[in-house]
């Protein structure tokens, strides 16, 4: 018999509400960017961000005033750039630790993972969320900490971008799994093109009243649901 499947999940779109994340979230890393940069000045990971923000500007004597109009400017297109995501991950993180954030899940989300853990299937996170944000949001969910179910998180700074298929090679290496005993679970058709393309297993995760909804998950096997998925991995 082969070993289980390892299970790869999306944040947002496939395990919570992605008005969450745009509502919640964004707006309270919105507000603290400008003290979070000037308070964590020594911090090497603050330090290596807004240096790549300066890059991506072409102005590497930028203040924190044009600094924070960039990620903003990302943050009001959406755009999943690697150093908004290391800056607001390690202020949700500060959120999540005082207390004044809480992670969300939909509700057949984590019944799920936890079958999949029980049943021995090995699970990892891959999210433009930085791994930082993802150990606070995975760990300060309504039901607790969620962090032994999972093996490992990976992001766009430690595997590439979402949307390159070289981000999934890159995991399948890190994780030592064969791609095609790698299933991944996304809302997202470009995501999971990307993984079909380094062999990887797919199901797209299309939620009804999801932004993404109306643009579908192009011709991935498709749910509504995680109890939809955990069906179709048994077939
Ligand atoms: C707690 S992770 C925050 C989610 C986030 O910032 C994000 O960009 C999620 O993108 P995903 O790749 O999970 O769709
Ligand atoms: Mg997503």
């Amino acid at each position: 018999m082969s070993d289980p499947l390892t299970i790869v999940v999306d944040i947002e779109g496939t395990t919570g509400a992605t008005g969450f994340v745009v509502d919640r979230l964004y707006p309270y890393s919105r507000e603290r960017f400008a003290a979070w940069i000037d308070t964590h000045a020594g911090d090497p990971e603050v330090t290596r961000a807004v240096a790549q923000v300066r890059d991506a500007l072409g102005e590497p004597d930028a203040g924190t005033d044009r600094v924070v109009r960039a990620l903003n400017d990302w943050l009001d297109r959406d755009e999943k750039a690697t150093p908004l995501k290391t800056l607001q991950g390690g202020i949700w993180a500060a959120g999540f630790a005082s207390g004044e954030l809480t992670s969300h899940f939909f509700p057949d989300v984590i019944p799920v993972l936890r079958t999949w853990h029980a049943a021995g299937h090995p699970m990892y996170v891959y999210s433009s969320g930085s791994v930082s944000a993802q150990l606070a949001w995975f760990g300060n969910s309504p039901e607790g900490d969620l962090l032994p179910l999972f093996e490992g998180h990976f992001d766009t700074e430690n595997a590439g971008p979402k949307r390159v298929a070289a981000s999934y090679e890159k995991i399948a290496g890190a994780i030592g799994a064969a791609p095609d005993r790698i299933v991944f679970l996304s809302d997202l058709a470009a995501e999971l093109d990307a993984a079909r393309a380094a062999g990887w297993r797919t199901i797209g995760v299309r939620r009804p009243g999801e932004p993404h909804y109306d643009r579908g998950v192009g011709n991935h096997p498709e749910v509504a649901t995680f109890d939809q998925a955990d069906r179709m991995l048994q077939q």
